[in-house]
């Protein structure tokens, strides 16, 4: 049965530093699958537990998800680690938050001392959580005036993204932190799926109706200047992304070559991970999408990207909030498949 150990030597074709774009396409492209042989003795297990055929629903569709990509039949959640990745944004100088650069470091520190939402969330699912700020939180360029950040700075920050995974995770939930984000993430599903910036420009923080016009505008000025860009994934994640969203994706793809499953956030998580389902049909299938965020945009994007949301809570917090909010629903999908009873342990039959 393929395992964890043959997990362990495809993980070694992963580079450690990426240190040419080629390198990172080709990471993107020729993706380890789902370990298939699970499949059988998970669904064959499924079956003998004693309860209707079918009646957990999606939990039992995501302890098949969690058993393939861990390569384990019967999945385990030890070690579920939060990741948030924290930067600035050069095109918060066009006025497209309500709130000030300077409250990315303010809510890392909030972060360290266990004062924010993800940190009380993150207790409750039984979840370590980590804080990694990128480039010391120096902002990328501005987009609307020249791509948001040079090759050299995207390659660095997706490979932090990379490094920060660590190998005996069961289970990795990520987020972000950073004001302007929601500007970048709106860019990056406006170049790689089409529309103006209205379309995908939304309130983030709270912009009132002038503010999400002015946003649209700002949008579509970087959508013109990045236009040639537009029709390579990695390009548009360099142009318009930020060091934060460029960690995600880095995070994503590394969990997938380590045999982890992985929980995305919301809308500005969803759409960092975006540039990898653009490069591989099935370059998000060892992830769940933990909710729809309120943020316009992200049900639509969702969509495109072929991701169900487990929760439709109405937040539009960011932080990897949702992600951890599923945590226990993840835990009781595994609780169940590996500790209910058999029919052949019970008297309990199909027959009187
Ligand atoms: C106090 C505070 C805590 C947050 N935690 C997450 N975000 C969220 O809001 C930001 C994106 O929104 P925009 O693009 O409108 O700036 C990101 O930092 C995101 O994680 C926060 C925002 C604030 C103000
Ligand atoms: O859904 C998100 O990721 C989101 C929404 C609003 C603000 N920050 C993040």
């Amino acid at each position: 049965m393929p395992s964890r150990v043959s997990r362990a030597a495809t993980a070694a074709s992963l580079p450690q530093r990426l240190t040419s774009m080629a390198q990172l396409r080709a990471a993107c492209i020729d993706l380890p699958p789902a370990d298939s042989s699970v499949d059988a003795p998970i669904a064959e297990r499924e079956r003998t537990l004693t309860k209707p055929a079918g009646s957990l629903g999606r939990l039992e569709r995501l302890t098949a998800w969690l058993g393939r990509w861990q390569g384990r039949t019967s999945p385990r959640l030890d070690h579920v680690r939060i990741i948030v990745f924290a930067g600035n944004h050069g095109v918060v100088a066009r006025g497209v938050s309500p709130w000030p650069a300077s409250v990315t470091a303010r809510m890392v520190e909030n972060f360290n001392a266990g004062g924010a939402a993800i940190n009380q969330i993150a207790r409750v699912g039984g979840a370590e959580l980590r804080v990694v700020p990128l480039m010391d939180l120096r902002p990328t360029t501005d987009f609307t005036r020249a791509p948001a950040m040079t090759e050299t700075a995207f390659l660095d920050a997706v490979t932090t993204g990379m490094e920060s995974v660590e190998e005996d995770t069961d289970l990795l939930c990520l987020g972000e932190m950073g004001i302007g984000n929601t500007t970048a993430a709106s860019a990056i599903a406006a170049g790689l799926l089409g529309g103006h910036g209205a379309q995908w420009a939304g309130r983030g923080t709270g912009l009132d109706k002038a503010g999400v016009v002015h946003k649209g505008s700002v949008i579509d000025q970087a959508l013109a200047l990045h236009e040639s860009m537009l029709d390579d994934p990695l390009l548009v994640a360099q142009a318009m992304g930020g060091h934060e969203l460029a960690a995600i994706m880095g995070a994503v793809l590394a969990a997938r070559w380590r045999g982890i499953p992985v929980v995305l956030d919301g809308f500005v998580c969803t759409a960092a991970a975006a540039p990898l389902a653009r490069m591989h049909r099935q370059g998000l299938d060892h992830t769940v999408l933990s909710h729809c965020s309120a943020e316009s945009g992200h049900a639509v994007l969702a969509r495109a990207l072929g991701l169900s949301p487990l929760l439709d809570f109405g937040l539009r917090l960011g932080e990897a909030s949702g992600a951890a909010l599923v945590i226990p629903l993840l835990r009781s999908a595994v609780a169940c498949h590996n500790g209910m009873a058999t029919f052949d342990q019970t008297r309990i039959s199909s027959r009187s």
